[in-house]
């Protein structure tokens, strides 16, 4: 199977109160189609940073960034934008809905911003009843719970029926029933040949997944090396 991810010899350097140092140091990851790769490590190692580069929201300082074979690197906002719309179904941490659309509207979104055919509201209809909220689709974001608000945000990645998923602890603050659930969606997804790159808090949430990568420090190992 082809990559549809390819992170070459990453790095993203910062620098705070003087001191620079790398959050992703020299990180080199093939994400092959149909991979549910798990990525695990304490707080701080720099697993975000990663997912946002991984997704084009952040430049990398050096390295490469590849999706299906084509380099981010020198695409224009609007471009990136386009891909990540088109290809990824993005997740960051703490992602928040349009408080002013409906949950429908809200799913919806991301179908709306480039012109497309299909009919996205059917799409998002069924989306949220394959998430089980498929009752709040008229409601507003600031009338569901935390875990429905959840699963709206994943639902809204997955409308333009996205090859790779990309999501920064999608089940924190989720009771572990609820977890479970969205952790059997995805692991759904990855059946129908979806491939899935997901920052985990959770280890309950490894068993779904066929790889984990544990990060420490901003370097990248293959295996879970995180409660060693
Ligand atoms: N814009 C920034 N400027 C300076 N330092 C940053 C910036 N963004 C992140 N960092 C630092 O980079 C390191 C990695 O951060 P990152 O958010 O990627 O970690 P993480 O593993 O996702 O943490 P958590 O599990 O707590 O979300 C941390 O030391 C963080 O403080």
């Amino acid at each position: 199977m082809g990559a549809v991810l390819e992170l070459k010899d990453l790095c993203k350097g910062y620098s705070r109160g003087g001191r620079s140092f790398f959050a992703v140091d020299h990180v080199s990851l093939t994400v092959a189609s149909r991979d549910f790769v798990n990525v695990v490590g304490r707080s701080g190692s720099g697993k975000s940073t990663l997912l946002n580069l991984a997704a084009g929201m952040l430049a990398p300082t050096s390295g490469a960034v590849e999706l299906d074979g084509v380099d981010l690197a020198g695409k224009s906002d609007a471009e990136l934008s386009r891909l990540r719309c088109d290809s990824i179904g993005f997740i960051p941490q703490g992602a928040a809905a349009l408080p002013n659309l409906t949950v429908l509207e809200n799913v919806m979104l991301p179908f709306c911003l480039y012109p497309r055919g299909g009919d996205g509201e059917g799409a998002a209809r069924l989306l949220l009843e394959r998430f089980g909220i498929g009752a709040a689709a008229g409601s507003y974001p600031g009338e569901l719970s935390g875990g429905e608000l959840r699963r709206v945000l994943i639902a809204r990645a997955l409308i333009n029926r996205p090859r790779l998923v990309i999501a920064d602890e999608p089940t924190s603050d989720l009771d572990v029933e609820s977890s479970r659930g969205i952790m059997e969606e995805f692991s759904r997804l990855n059946a129908e040949g979806v491939t899935l790159l997901i920052v985990s808090h959770d280890l309950d949430s490894l068993r779904y997944g066929t790889r984990v990568c544990t990060m420490s420090e901003g370097r990248l190992h293959e295996g879970n090396l995180f409660e060693a």
